[in-house]
């Protein structure tokens, strides 16, 4: 038993490991990537210091200038007859617990989340459908707990509206499209959107501070792949901001978030300042080359260093959350640090959701009321937690300040099809896999450990 078990720690763990060695995921990811950086010619967070310097140098159609802390588009004739767009991209959540396992099937046939070896790609749906049925009943618990589905849509949505008023407060009339990963309305419908709209040049701006392969890059994985289909998408000048978390705006906003919370203490100086951000596998970091870990730590520096110049000198602490299934997640764990934390003395704790910018299930439920349990219960009397950045007005304009300087790099996206994802009609190679594929299959589905594994986050 304790064989099997072990085998299916190894199969789990090769499930997302050996796909993230594998050159196709990986690459495929940083073919994005660099395809992407090549079209937008720089990457958002140099859009900051360098554009500035010379904003003009690389402006197709209009520049961005800037005063003393604004940002303005100043258009030409021809952006004059530019139809812009701005498509935000995010997650998506179920809107009613009825969403939720279907929701949860998205999420989990997407191979950015579940990473197979190409072997074992066929497997996808099968273990996508497994999973989400064997997870949906604990998630709908969350969603219950937090009025019976994600505010995510009505939060984004709102977003876009703020976004949009902000830019046409700065002289750039714009389409804010939103286009979800894994839940309506998803990126497809917006893309198609985008078309009908006859939209002339496009920003791409997801809404994740940080970079992982897990969210930004799936997204973009799919946007790359819906526009080399099509003439006129291919063709649509766009500019993807792929990271912001360095940017000034943000990094003020946040900021001032912490430092308003903060004075709700008794006490201010004594509080704890626990960053809690979204995991990933560990794998996605050290195998596949996934930033975020670097990102996020960097980001936890910047947002400190801003608070020591306003004199905050608070302790502070970085952990991860929302770990699932039976891989090795970044550590350290929120759940196990918050203990701890309460076994060493700490007695007033400010917990700060960073790695998403609305409110959403995992600030919602797991910090508000999981997390909040336990730190009270592990010795931690003073609880905080800091709101999601949602609207905040300093962090819109930001967003928009960013749309615009992105805006002139915005480059056609074409890109040659990837070969290595077609389809494999080679009848033998396509028997090994059904026979390998159904041996694991076998040993993964009637695996009560792996069950468990993705029934529950800890195991
Ligand atoms: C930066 C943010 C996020 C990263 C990185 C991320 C990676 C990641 N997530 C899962 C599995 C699940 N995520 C779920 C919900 C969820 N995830 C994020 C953000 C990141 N995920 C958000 C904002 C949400 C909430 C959406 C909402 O409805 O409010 C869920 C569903 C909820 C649950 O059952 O816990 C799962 C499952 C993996 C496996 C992963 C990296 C590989
Ligand atoms: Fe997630």
């Amino acid at each position: 038993m304790l064989k099997l078990g072990c085998l299916i720690d190894r199969l789990g763990s090769y499930i997302v490991s050996v796909s993230c060695q594998s050159s196709e995921g990986l690459n495929n990811v940083n073919r994005v990537s660099s395809q992407a950086l090549a079209y937008t010619v720089r990457e958002s967070y140099l859009c900051g210091p360098v554009q500035r310097r010379n904003p003009a140098g690389i402006c197709a159609a209009g520049v961005a200038t800037y005063g003393e802390n604004a940002v303005e588009y100043e258009s030409h004739a021809q952006a004059a007859e530019d139809k812009v767009g701005v498509l935000l991209l995010n997650l998506g959540g179920p809107d009613t617990l009825h969403d939720v396992q279907p929701f949860l099937f998205n999420l989990f046939a997407d191979p950015d989340i579940i990473r197979l070896p190409r072997l074992f790609r066929f497997l996808q749906w099968p273990l996508a459908k497994l999973i989400s049925v064997v997870r949906a009943p604990k998630s709908k618990e969350g969603y219950a707990a937090i009025g019976g589905g994600s505010p995510l849509r009505k939060i984004t949505d709102e977003q876009a509206q703020a976004l949009k008023t902000a830019l046409e407060a700065k002289n750039l009339p714009v389409n804010v499209y939103v286009g979800m990963r894994y839940w309506y309305p998803f990126t497809e419908e917006a893309v198609q959107q985008i078309k009908r709209d006859r939209i002339t040049r496009l920003v791409v701006l997801p809404l994740y501070p940080q970079f992982s392969i897990s969210t930004t890059g799936s997204s973009i994985r799919v946007l790359q792949n819906i526009f080399r289909e099509d003439a006129y998408l291919s063709r649509l000048p766009v500019s993807i901001i792929r990271s912001w978390y360095q940017r000034e705006g943000y990094i003020n906003s946040m900021a001032d978030l912490i430092q308003k919370e903060l004075g709700k203490f008794q006490k201010p100086e004594e509080v704890m300042i626990f960053f809690s951000a979204h995991g990933v596998p560990v794998s996605y970091v050290e195998k596949a080359g996934d930033p975020y870990r670097d990102q996020m730590e960097e980001c936890i520096y910047l947002i400190m260093q801003r608070l020591k110049d306003r004199g905050i000198n608070n302790d502070h602490t970085l952990a991860y959350q929302s770990r699932v299934g039976p891989v090795k997640w970044l550590k350290p764990y929120t759940d196990e640090v918050l203990v701890e934390l309460g076994q060493k003395g700490v007695k007033s704790l400010l917990a700060i959701p960073v790695s998403f910018v609305s409110e959403h299930i995992e600030t919602l439920e797991e910090i508000d009321m999981e997390y909040k349990e336990l730190a009270l219960e592990s010795g931690i009397e003073n609880w905080g937690r800091v709101p999601a950045l949602n609207c905040t007005p300093s962090f819109i304009t930001d967003l928009a300040d960013a749309v615009i300087e992105a805006l002139p790099s915005a480059l056609a996206m074409s890109a040659p099809k990837n070969i290595s994802q077609e389809d494999d009609h080679n009848p033998v190679r396509y028997a090994i896999k059904m026979f390998f594929g159904s041996i694991l299959a076998f040993v993964l589905f009637f695996s009560p450990r792996m069950i468990n594994a993705f029934r529950n986050q800890l195991f």
